[in-house]
Formats: structure tokens, sequence, C-alpha cells
């Protein structure tokens, strides 16, 4: 029987090996290999190459259906193989010459068969992201960007070449030479979302249904002037007028591409000419202010864009009140050039002589038994009555803040029932370094004993509310409090150690975090990161891996399901409010219940952040456990951004707008589609829809198993890796 010829097509980058089959079909079945009867078969391989009349002979084998299935190989022995099994031709290591028409022929008793392949072969597709153009229009920058992607084939049609982004198909024509070489270029204005997008470049071979994706490397850069977003001084104060001997942290936050540069500068005050450089990353600490620092502030960020310099500045004076003691205290001479210290001295031993005298005198004059016991029982009496604490306290107060000793606050908190557990001693607090300052908090590293009378100290952070708080304030910073003393404990949510409310300034001591906040552990280890400077300590982090990103996500909520057994909800659930402890645990921070919430984000309206809140927020400010959800998305997005936020170039008006119209983040470009998903059965319109935490514990649990696929890191947008040392 004559078998109908078929064609078989394929295609295959260069280097590969293919195989072709016989396709040996009669009426849907493979006569070669299901035919029981013992069979022995004739085949040869011809190959007509592209361009060419000449078919040339490469592989005669005798074939045996029923032998076991092995390799058979003739003529150019390496090169050229049939199967036994199914007289198929198998090629090693192709090359272009090796495109064109193949053909088989198998000849048996009562078989001729005779069918056709047609072999494309191509190069791996090579993308390039040529350099952009750019025009200057009233300070902004107008970028063309302009992309190729070409390939080397031969094959007996021409590819076809499309540009892709996302499921969208980019309008571009494609260039043939020779029949050898095609190219198709994409130019197009580009638009800031697209920034570290991947843009595909597919080559079609239509005959084979053959597709080849390549990604455009580097990703899409575009360029824009550096914009000085805000300036934010913390603590806040009014007008900018600070108490002397206060921590105040400048920073300074700008958008742009290429990063932008930072400078700090400082003019004091009624000297503008002198003006130093403070520092040249986006943060300044004044710390102990004092008069000397009271001046002009001055952030200046600046990015180059193919030569052309972009500048935003921006300035803030700040004024520094000085306390009285400060006055007097720093150089305490006499007009007559003698210290004070030595009069005072001299005075306290003359007293000391009096005192002496007074006594031996007294002593001699009263020598009366039962006098003496008089006075010792008063005085033993009164030494008791006092309140022991409360002495050692205002000791120990002096001894770690002078400054506080003029704020004692003698009504005592309402937290009866538990205070006598929590309390700690004073003296057996110690305050070693303000390591950051919250809305109206310091926060300080340190240590305090770890039991009464016990020599064993234990590191803690102390949050100290300010001493100018308001009222509001305080009430925040005793709900914080109360809330976490009737709080388990849990290994994802910070642990409150004890506190301190008998005086100002109240101290709430906690679990030490040692990595500092979430958005800072993620910014210090992210890819490429090695070494940074915290401080003056160099310290190493290990870069983290998508599945130390979808770990972070996962701790994050267990610590919010342990929240909602107690009602509780987060304030701002965002990286900046997390913490990370020993081996990159996270803890989380600030939380309280709705009510509380609401009051404290309408009290602090003025830093909300809108990124991260939910549509029923912005529009109600309505605050509760499904609105948390809605922000545990875009921290999901902000963790695999390394800590970066979303919207970064918008303003807050126009991410509102962006949030209530319904728009949603659109899936980053390293992100799986089911990882995304996640995201966005967190932002569902309707709160009830919103996926509950259980849901998304068991979703994180199984995009684990395949992490890399669904954090793509090698995909990473640029300006999400390191680029220079914090
Ligand atoms: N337990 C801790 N261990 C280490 N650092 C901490 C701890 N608690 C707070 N911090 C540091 O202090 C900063 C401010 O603390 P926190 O966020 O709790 O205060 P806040 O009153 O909520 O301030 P804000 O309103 O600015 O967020 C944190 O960003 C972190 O850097
Ligand atoms: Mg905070």
């Amino acid at each position: 029987d004559l078998i109908n010829s078929q064609n078989v097509n394929q295609a295959a980058l260069v280097g590969k090996n293919v195989t072709l089959s016989c396709a040996m079909k009669q009426n849907g079945v493979d006569i070669l290999h299901n035919n029981h009867q013992p069979k022995k078969y004739n085949v040869t391989w011809k190959h007509t190459p592209v361009h060419s009349q000449k078919s040339i002979n490469i592989l005669e084998a005798e074939i045996d259906t029923q032998s076991h299935p092995r390799l058979v190989h003739t003529a150019d022995g390496n090169k050229y193989f049939t199967s036994a099994k199914d007289a198929s031709l198998i090629v090693l290591d192709i090359d272009l010459t090796d495109a064109g028409l193949y053909t088989c022929l198998v000849q048996g008793d009562s078989l001729l068969k005779n069918s056709t392949a047609d072999l494309f072969v191509l190069l791996s597709p090579q993308c390039h992201n040529l350099i952009p153009s750019f025009t200057y229009h009233n300070g902004d920058v107008n970028q063309q960007t302009l992309f190729d992607c070409n390939v080397h084939y031969r094959g007996n049609k021409p590819p076809i070449i499309l540009w892709k982004h996302d499921k969208q198909e980019l309008n571009t024509g494609t260039d043939y030479h020779n029949n050898t070489f095609a190219m198709a270029t994409l130019s197009f204005k580009p638009d800031k979302k697209y920034d570290g997008y991947r843009f595909l470049c597919l080559v079609e071979y239509p005959s084979a249904k053959f597709l080849t994706a390549c990604q455009t490397k580097p990703p899409l850069q575009i360029y824009f002037p550096v914009h000085l977003n805000k300036m934010i001084i913390k603590p806040q104060a009014d007008e900018y007028v600070y108490n002397s001997g206060k921590s105040i942290n400048l920073d300074c936050q700008a958008s742009g591409n290429p990063h932008p540069k930072y400078r700090w500068t400082f003019k004091p005050k009624g000297d503008n000419s002198a003006e130093t450089i403070l520092a040249m990353k986006p943060r300044y600490t004044i710390t102990d202010a004092d008069k000397r620092n009271e001046g002009t502030y001055n952030c200046t960020v600046t990015n180059n864009i193919n030569g052309t310099l972009f500048i935003d500045t921006q300035t803030k004076y700040i004024k520094i009140n000085v306390k009285q003691e400060d006055n007097t205290t720093p150089n305490p001479t006499t007009s007559a050039g003698v210290s004070p210290y030595a009069i005072g001295a001299v005075i306290c031993a003359v007293l000391a002589v009096i005192l002496i005298l007074v006594f031996v005198i007294l002593g001699m004059k009263f020598r009366d038994q039962c006098f003496l016991m008089q006075m010792r029982d008063k005085r033993t009496h009164t030494r008791l009555t006092r309140d022991h604490d409360e002495n050692m306290d205002d000791q120990e107060i002096e001894l770690l803040d002078e400054s506080l000793q003029s704020s004692v606050r003698t009504d005592e908190p309402q937290y009866g029932r538990l205070k006598l557990y929590w309390e700690i001693p004073r003296k057996d607090i110690r305050l070693v370094e303000e390591i950051a300052a919250g809305s109206f908090v310091e926060v300080w590293k340190g240590k305090m004993k770890k039991y009464p009378n016990s020599s064993e100290i234990q590191k803690v952070a102390i949050k100290k509310l300010i001493e100018n708080a308001t009222e509001q304030e305080r009430k925040f910073f005793l709900g914080e409090m109360e809330v976490q003393k009737m709080l388990q404990p849990h290994p994802n949510v910070i642990l409150l150690i004890g506190c301190y409310t008998f005086h100002e300034p109240w101290l709430l001591m906690l679990e030490y975090a040692q990595e500092g906040t979430l958005y800072e552990y993620l910014q210090y280890s992210r890819p490429g990161a090695q070494t940074v400077q915290i401080s003056s300590n160099s310290v190493h982090h290990k870069n983290i891996n998508s599945h130390r990103l979808l770990a972070i996500a996962a701790q994050v909520v267990n610590g919010l399901m342990h929240l909602q057994k107690f009602k509780l909800i987060y304030y701002r659930l965002k990286t900046s409010n997390i913490l990370v402890g020993r081996g990159g645990i996270c803890k989380l921070t600030g939380f309280g219940f709705p009510h509380e919430i609401t009051e404290r984000n309408q009290y602090e309206n003025d830093t909300l952040p809108v990124e991260c809140m939910s549509p029923e927020s912005l529009k109600e400010q309505i605050y509760n456990y499904r609105t948390d959800i809605w922000s545990y998305g875009v921290l999901l997005w902000e963790i695999i951004h390394f800590g970066l936020s979303p919207y970064l170039h918008l303003e807050r008006e126009e991410i509102e707008d962006d949030i209530l119209s319904g728009k949603r983040l659109e899936r980053p470009p390293h992100c799986s589609e089911d990882l995304y998903q996640l995201m966005l059965d967190c932002w569902q319109e309707d709160p009830m829809k919103r996926k509950e935490y259980p849901d998304i514990l068991q979703v994180l649990s199984n995009l684990a198993a395949d992490h890399s696929l669904h954090i793509l890191l090698d995909s990473l947008p640029e300006t999400c890796k390191f680029t220079q040392a914090v």
C-alpha cells in the first residue's frame, strides 16, 4: 500500500536535537508500531536543503518493528539516527544548514511509504533596548524608546515577528534580508507605568506553530526628572519649634530615574553665607539639638538624564527653644573667674562642720536614753511610710534624664488590676540610645533587669512618651499598652515586657526587634545588597530569595490571625510598621480595637498612608479587619518589591482617585498570575468578598512549593535592586 504522504513540520533552535516523525499512520493507526506481525522494513531518509532542488540520502536502514526499540545509525555516524520502533529520524546538534525538507521512504513486503517534514532552524532571537532618544521640553524629558528584535534563520517560509506586552500585541513591521535575517523594531513613547515591564518578542513560524520569546534586556528604562515628593520632620511639632536636647529626624523623599542623589545642607540662623553639607543620603538626624542647630535645612535632590541635570529642592526652618538650665550649665564660672562649684563645696564643708558640732553638743546635752529611743522610732516610721519606689525612681530619673524632673505627674493611670504585675521599678530600667521617633514616642534601645533583685539583664526596646504629648496622645499611648497587656504572646507579635507609668515620662518596654522594620530589613537584603552601614557598624545581610519573601508574607498573616482572635486590627499595615526580630522573624506592632485605630487615624489624618488604604477607609473612615485584608494585599506588593511602596510617582489625591475609581495596581512583571490573583482577592471592592486570613495562608503555602515561579527575581524591576550602600 502506498500511504498518503503527510507534512510534519518542525522548528528548532541551533544546537538542539530534533526528531522528525515518519508519520506512518493509516486510518489513525500507527501501522509500524501497532502491528503485532513481525515486519521488516527498509527506511531511507533524504534531505533537500532550503533553496535547493537536490536531495541527498542521509540515512538508510533496515528496521524490525518487533525487535527491541534501538537506535540505528548510518551515513554520518554522529549526526543521523533512526529508531527501530517507528523509523523516525533523529538529527543531532542541528545548525542552519540542516533546515529544509526531509523525506522518509519506507519499503516493506506490501508497503511503500513516503512522507515529508519541513524543518525550520533559527538562532535564538535577540532583543535590544536601544539607547533611547531624548528631547527636553519645559523641564520635562520626552523620551522615545526603541527596541529591536532580530533573528537569523533558514527555512522554506519566513518567520513572523511580533512584539507583545502582557497579552497586548504591539504593532510593528518586520524587515527581511536575504531570506536569512528578520528584524522587527518597536518604537514608542514610554509611560512611567511601564517601567521595568517585560516586552516580549515572539518569533512565529507559521506552518510549524513554533513560538519563541525573548525578554528585552535590560528592562525598559523610563527616565524621568527628579521630584522631591515630601520632606518629613519627626517628631512633628508646631511651626517646627523644638526643645533643646531632642533628636530630630529629617527625611527627604524623592522620586526619579536615574535614582536621585540627595544632599542635606544647613545655614545657621542669621548667617546665610555659611552653608554646610550635612549628609548625602535621604535622612539626616539632629541629635541632642541645641541653639546652634537652629536655622534653615535644605534638601536638594538631583538626577542626570543623558547629560542634563535635574534638580528639586525644599527648605525648612527649624527653631530650637533652649531650656533654662541649658543656658546656665555649660560654663559655670562667675565673673571673677571662680567656679560656683568651688564656692558650693566650701559652703557644704562649713555646714558639715557646723552640723557635727551641733550633734556633739546635743549628744552631750541630751544623754537621756529614752529621748534617743524616741528619735530613732520616729525616723524609722517616716522611712517606712514613704513610697519606696517613688523615692528610688526619682533618683533614677535624675540619674538617667535630668530634663524630666520638672514634669512629675501625680495622677496615676487607671490600670490598677494588672499594674502591679506589669509595672517595673524605674531603677531596673536603663535608656541607652535613642533609635527612632514615632508620632508621639521616642524609641530607645534599653536594658532592664530580667527579674526583681536579679543581676540578669535583658535588651529591650523602650517607647517613651514625648514630653509635651497631648491628652489624646497620652490616651493612645495607654490604649496601646492596655491592648498589649491583654494579648497572649505570639511569635509574630511583638511582646510587651513591662511598663512604667508611676511618673512621666511613661515607658513601655517591648521585646527588641534587632533587624529593625520590615522595610529596612527588605531593603538591606534586596538583590545586590551585601554590606550596609548602620550607625558605625557594618552589617552583612543575606540576600532574600523568593521562598523567604513568601515566608515573610505568611508570618504576617499568622500574626494578623492572632490579632483577629482578640478583635484587634492593625494601625497602618505597611512594611515600615512591621518589625523584624532575630532570625528574620516578623513581629507585628501597633494595633488596637477598631474604634481606637479609627480615632488615631482621624487624629493623624495628615500622615495617612493612602496607598495601602481600602476604598471604604478612604471614603468613610471605616477601619476593620477587612480593611486590613485590603492593606495586606498592598503589603504583599511591597514585600515582593523589597519594601518599595506602590504609586511612588503619584500625588496623594491621584492615588485616592485611582483606588476609588476601582483601578487596581497592575501585575508586576516579576509576579506570577497566581500570586497577583491573591492580591486581587484582597482588593475586592466588596469587603465581604475579600479572602480571609486562613485562605490567604493556604494560598501562600501552595505557592511556596514552586516559589521561584511566582516571584521571578531575575525580572525584578531595576528600581527595586540595590544600587548603592544605604
Ligand atoms: N520593639 C522594637 N524594636 C526595635 N525597634 C523598634 C521597636 N519598636 C519600635 N521601633 C522603632 O521605632 C520606630 C517607631 O515605632 P512605632 O512605629 O511603633 O511608633 P509609632 O508611634 O507607630 O510611630 P509612627 O506613627 O511613626 O509609625 C519603628 O519604625 C522602629 O524603627
Ligand atoms: Mg509605626
